[in-house]
């Protein structure tokens, strides 16, 4: 666990001292965006024009960012279009590693080590973490993006003249509502997890698990209601509370400490995840294995033995 400083790989964890415990994320860096004309999308340059095999993305298949963007590549047709490289699970003192590993085959394009080199390939004097997930563009040998919530955004509507795929997870009439569930799920359940996971005072912790558990309850409500969380149809919202949920009993509930209740224990909230689970092609981006080597292995700092637990048992998982 580590990350760049002009261009430096430095091995160091998050730094909580500063906040009083309390874990902050970093706002990621590549903000450009993919559109389908090529003209610049909400910020950033412009000039990445929407095509066939010209972007690559790197992801960690036990991240909850990066499995949002799987999701979208898959529901959105975009499987041919955009090829894939999976890090290995373990994330230890050089960050992300190529080293193989079932799904995880190495760096597709480039046969890189470890994921910093993708950065600094793209900005040599790169300061700031080396996250997954990475969209590259192969045409400026750049990144693109490494915001999870822009690429699904670009995902969802700027390669539908290639696909043909028009099913839109953003549409214009639910935007307002999808934003404002966005902005909750992120701050007290998908980042909300790893506040309560990576605080370092019992004060910081508490704040951040009560803020889940209360929230969770407000989408149980909410799902005990409604099919999904914004009006009829599955939106860009229900996926991104849903790469969060999916790991919860696996891993946030033992190794975050998120232990109020499972998802589990919530019966809308496991209706509506497995629900999701099954939509064709999902299945498929979560790999359970990857998920807990990746939580249980990398956080040494949190789990000393580096012993992965076996279970548990997931109603939505067939067992192997
Ligand atoms: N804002 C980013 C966050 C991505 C992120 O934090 N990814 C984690 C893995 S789950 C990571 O790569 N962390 C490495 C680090 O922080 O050094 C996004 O949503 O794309």
């Amino acid at each position: 666990m580590g990350l760049l400083v002009e261009g430096q790989w430095q091995d160091k964890w998050y730094d909580t001292e500063s906040s009083g415990g309390r874990f902050r994320r970093e706002s990621s860096k590549f903000r450009n965006w993919v559109t389908a004309s090529g003209e610049p999308g909400p910020n950033g340059d412009s000039g990445f024009k929407a095509e066939s095999g010209r972007y690559h993305l790197y992801v960690a298949l036990a991240c909850p960012w990066a499995n949002r963007t799987l999701i979208f590549r898959s529901i959105k047709s975009l499987a041919d279009v955009i090829d894939v490289s999976i890090v290995h699970p373990h994330m230890l003192e050089n960050g992300w590693s190529f080293d193989t590993w079932g799904p995880a085959k190495g760096d597709q394009l480039f046969g890189s080590q470890y994921l910093h080199e993708v950065y600094t390939r793209a900005d040599a004097q790169y300061t700031g973490r080396v996250t997954v997930p990475v969209l590259w563009d192969k045409q400026r040998e750049t990144i693109v993006s490494n915001e999870s919530a822009d690429i699904i955004r670009m995902f969802n509507g700027e390669f539908n003249a290639i696909t043909g795929n028009t099913d839109d997870y953003y549409p214009p009439a639910l935007r307002t509502e999808i934003d404002e569930i966005n902005d909750l799920v992120y701050h007290n359940v998908n980042n909300g997890v790893y506040k309560a996971g990576f605080a370092t005072t019992q004060e910081a912790y508490e704040q951040a698990f009560e803020a889940l558990f209360t929230t969770l309850d407000q989408l149980e409500s909410r799902l005990g209601a409604h099919e999904y969380l914004v009006g009829n149809q599955i939106t860009e919202a229900d996926w991104r509370l849903f790469t969060t949920l999916v790991r919860f009993d696996a891993v946030y509930v033992g190794h975050f400490k998120c232990n109020l209740k499972r998802i589990a224990d919530y019966p809308a909230l496991s209706r509506y995840l497995e629900q999701l689970y099954f939509v064709p092609g999902v299945a498929e981006t979560v790999h359970l294995e990857h998920i807990k080597q990746h939580y249980y292995y990398s956080h040494k700092n949190i789990n000393p033995t580096q012993v992965v637990p076996k279970g548990p048992r997931l109603p939505f998982e067939v067992w192997k």
